[in-house]
């Protein structure tokens, strides 16, 4: 029996699209079982209990591209608090269970290899926001880099401790947008004025979640590369963002590509403002979470 815990992660942060992502204090446990032949999957929706789940998809490759012999049978559980195409990186979390557990199943307790493994996840999902923070917690900047003796692109990833200040109050709308689709809307050429814009920001950010200045993180979270694009998914987004920020937000952005979106906010504020939003929509659900320093881990049973 192997058993794998993954946070949820935000992708984005508004200004680091595609680069930045963090992980949080949401999480989706992964039990696999080997004691019987076939397959059986459960703790999920229907439509992904089969053997084109993600997470045995991301299982099962890792263990052939690692040359690993495979298991006659899995079952698998899942138990996971991670919405399903909300922009908290459930994908992600799937992916991550499914590489950490091959590598506990075929390799045992062999020190993991963080920057493996994400090569290993980006097969299934190319870009490493999302990925790398549900592997190694904390906030990260990532990137790809393919030298000529490279056969894959090679991800890097600088990862920032997050100030324990900041708590994260997720607001999660009741319907679904699915990230194919959230990035078919965005524009296929930039302008160079707002890549300088971008940049900074983005590069900005990271500091000031690390060091608590609020002041840093507000002026530096405001993107114009995908929220101007993607908000029409998310008809509530005008209405909750003033809340936010009539209620003390620091900075609010969507998470991932949506439709959940996350106010940024000190500690001595945070439970107000997730009360006041959750009293404003109370169909959806609204948790004020931390930041979270583990990525994803191998349990002991
Ligand atoms: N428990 C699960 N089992 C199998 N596949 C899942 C599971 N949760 C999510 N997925 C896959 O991830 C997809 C949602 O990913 P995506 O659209 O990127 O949204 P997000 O990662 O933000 O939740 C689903 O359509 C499905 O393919
Ligand atoms: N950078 C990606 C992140 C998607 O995150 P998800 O949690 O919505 O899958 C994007 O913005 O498309």
């Amino acid at each position: 029996m192997i058993r794998v815990r993954v946070p949820a992660t935000s992708a984005n942060l508004g200004v680091g699209y595609d680069c930045l992502g963090m992980a949080l204090t949401l999480y989706g446990t992964f039990t696999f079982d080997f004691s019987q032949k076939g397959i059986v999957v459960s703790g999920c929706p229907k439509e992904y209990q089969n053997a084109d789940n993600l997470v045995l998809q991301a299982f099962f490759s890792a263990l052939r591209a690692w040359g690993l012999p495979l298991p006659e049978g899995v079952a698998l559980q899942i138990d996971t608090e991670i919405p399903v195409a909300r922009g908290l990186g459930s994908s992600a979390s799937c992916i991550a269970a499914g590489v950490l557990a091959a590598h506990a199943y075929g390799r045992g307790s062999e020190t993991i290899d963080a920057q493996e493994v994400l090569r290993q996840c980006l097969q299934l999902e190319a870009h490493p926001d999302n990925l790398a923070p549900a592997i190694t917690g904390g906030l990260c900047a990532s990137f790809l880099s393919q030298s000529a003796d490279d056969d894959l692109p090679r991800p890097f990833v600088a990862t920032y401790p997050i100030q324990e200040r900041y708590r994260f109050v997720t607001v999660i709308p009741d319907y679904e947008v699915h990230t194919q689709k959230a990035r078919t809307l965005l524009p296929k050429t930039m302008r160079y004025a707002d890549a300088v814009y971008q940049m900074g920001r983005c590069a900005a950010i990271c500091k000031g979640l690390e060091n608590g200045d609020e002041d840093l993180v507000r002026h530096a979270c405001t993107d114009r590369m995908q929220e101007p694009y993607r908000k029409q998914l998310i008809p509530e987004y005008d209405a909750v963002r003033s809340l936010a920020f009539a209620n003390g937000a620091s900075a609010f952005y969507i998470s991932g590509s949506g439709p959940t979106m996350i106010a940024i906010v000190d500690r001595s504020r945070s439970e107000a403002l997730c009360a006041q939003l959750a009293d404003a929509y109370p169909s959806w659900q609204v948790h004020c979470l931390s930041a979270a320093e583990q990525g994803g881990v191998v349990e002991d049973e």
